[in-house]
């Protein structure tokens, strides 16, 4: 039997409202009724009667005829609290904040057990794409070695327009905003924070690994450059924001950065705000999971799908933490990637593991190596140096490097 859900939720902008004509679309298919909603600016007109609001979050945390609660703010600290008091007060939650969920997850796990309060996320990851219930279900027997794929659906549209339409960047990004796909503080997409959150929490239910996300490598689309785009139109390249998480042995490896990529890699036909996730299994091999990544209804179909499973009380398990395998993280890889610097900046080839080539033109220098993961992290952090892998770049281990090494010498 479903039962009917009594919703409080939090937050009226793109994905709220998404989520609320989503939700009147079904007609009553998904039954559940929004009895309040919880908003910030007591100044900004409402496209609803009045009376629905609250800009008292206790109206909806402390009312007993209230079971679930959907927390969708821009404001990830207090999304944390509103999800703590939530669980602690007997009540399930669905959120889309990928921030506060990276930032807080092994302890939004344990809350979750502690009480035995379901908390659903399905629309913080890739938007509309079901990927964690997958991830859950689907794969929970399969060994799997690697997820990767575009997890931003603004830097995605931005270099679209940017790479296909020869718009500029400041205007692609204006309108990302404008359609309701970028973050409040867009430098999160174009710093490739926000595909790292969504990474994070990927691989928790991947590798049942819960990582801080401080310790995963996020280098965005920001510094990308015209003569970069140059180069990658001369060689029939694209060039996406990818996320990726893979395991090598008992280490699992994760960062975000932009690659060239051939026009015959599945992801450079991804276009605009679209997302893709490819999981590799290791019977199953690999699958392409391709959808909407941002946007008001794509987001709010992914929330009401949340909310229709736990109208037959489903929770995740993190089947893959209860299992015997245990990795951990590590960045102790070595990547290629096409480095471009301004002359003031002290970069040389003994900063590469291996050096393959490089020029210099207009006041920066270009050079193509393999380099160390820490060492990307580190110039990614400088103005003025611009990172991008190689396109089929190659991930070595450090230890596996420095043996081959030996046995060479
Ligand atoms: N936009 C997208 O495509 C996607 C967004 N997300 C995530 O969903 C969440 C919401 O994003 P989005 O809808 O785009 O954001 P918006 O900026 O469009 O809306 C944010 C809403 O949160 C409300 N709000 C902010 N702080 C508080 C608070 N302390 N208490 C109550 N209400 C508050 C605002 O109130 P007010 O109306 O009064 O200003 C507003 O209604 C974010 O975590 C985002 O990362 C996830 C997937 C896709
Ligand atoms: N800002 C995010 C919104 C969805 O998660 C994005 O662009 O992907």
């Amino acid at each position: 039997m479903r039962k009917k859900l009594k919703l409080g939720l939090f937050g009226f902008g793109c994905v709220g409202q998404g989520l609320y004509h989503v939700l009147n679309e079904t007609h009553g298919s998904v039954q559940a009724e929004i009895k309040k909603v919880c908003v910030k600016n007591k100044t900004k007109e409402r496209p609803v009667n009045d009376n629905f609001f609250t800009f008292d979050k206790d109206e909806i945390l402390n009312n007993p005829e209230i079971d679930v609660v959907v927390e969708l703010i821009d404001d990830a600290r207090a999304a944390y609290e509103i999800v703590k008091t939530a669980l602690l007060n007997g009540k399930a939650v669905i959120t889309a904040n990928k921030r506060m969920l990276a930032e807080h997850l092994q302890e939004i796990y344990t809350l979750q057990q502690q009480t035995g309060l379901p908390v659903l996320y399905e629309g913080a990851v890739c938007g509309s794409i079901p990927i964690l219930r997958n991830l859950e279900e689907y794969y929970d027997n399969d060994l799997l070695n690697s997820i990767e794929g575009i997890f931003n659906g603004s830097t995605n549209y931005i270099l679209t327009k940017v790479f296909e339409e020869k718009k500029s960047y400041a205007d692609a990004l204006k309108k990302a905003q404008e359609l309701g796909f970028a973050e409040s503080d867009p430098s999160l997409d174009v710093k490739g924070y926000d595909p790292k959150y969504k990474l994070v929490i990927a691989i928790a239910h991947t590798f049942g690994l819960f990582v801080n996300p401080e310790d995963v490598i996020n280098i965005g689309i920001d510094k990308i450059s015209d003569q970069d785009l140059k180069f990658a139109r001369d060689n029939g390249y694209f060039i996406k924001l990818i996320a990726r998480s893979f395991r090598i042995q008992d280490k699992v490896y994760g960062f975000v950065a932009p690659q060239f990529v051939e026009a015959t890699n599945p992801l450079a036909s991804v276009r605009n705000e679209y997302n893709a996730v490819q999981v590799q299994g290791a019977f199953a091999e690999k699958q392409l999971f391709i959808g909407k990544g941002a946007g008001s209804y794509p987001t709010g179909s992914a929330v009401l799908s949340d909310i229709s499973a736990l109208s037959y009380d489903y929770a995740y398990e993190y089947k893959k933490f209860h299992q015997a395998d245990r990795f951990e993280f590590s960045n102790d890889l070595i990547v290629d990637a096409h480095v471009s610097f301004d002359d003031s900046i002290k970069i040389s080839i003994q900063d590469f593991e291996q050096f393959q080539s490089g020029y210099a033109a207009s006041g920066k220098q270009y050079m193509v190596g393999q380099v160390r993961l820490s060492k990307l992290r580190e110039w990614s952090q400088q103005d003025g140096v611009g990172i991008i892998l190689a396109q089929q770049a190659t991930f070595t281990p450090v230890a596996s490097a420095v043996k081959t090494e030996q046995a060479v010498a």
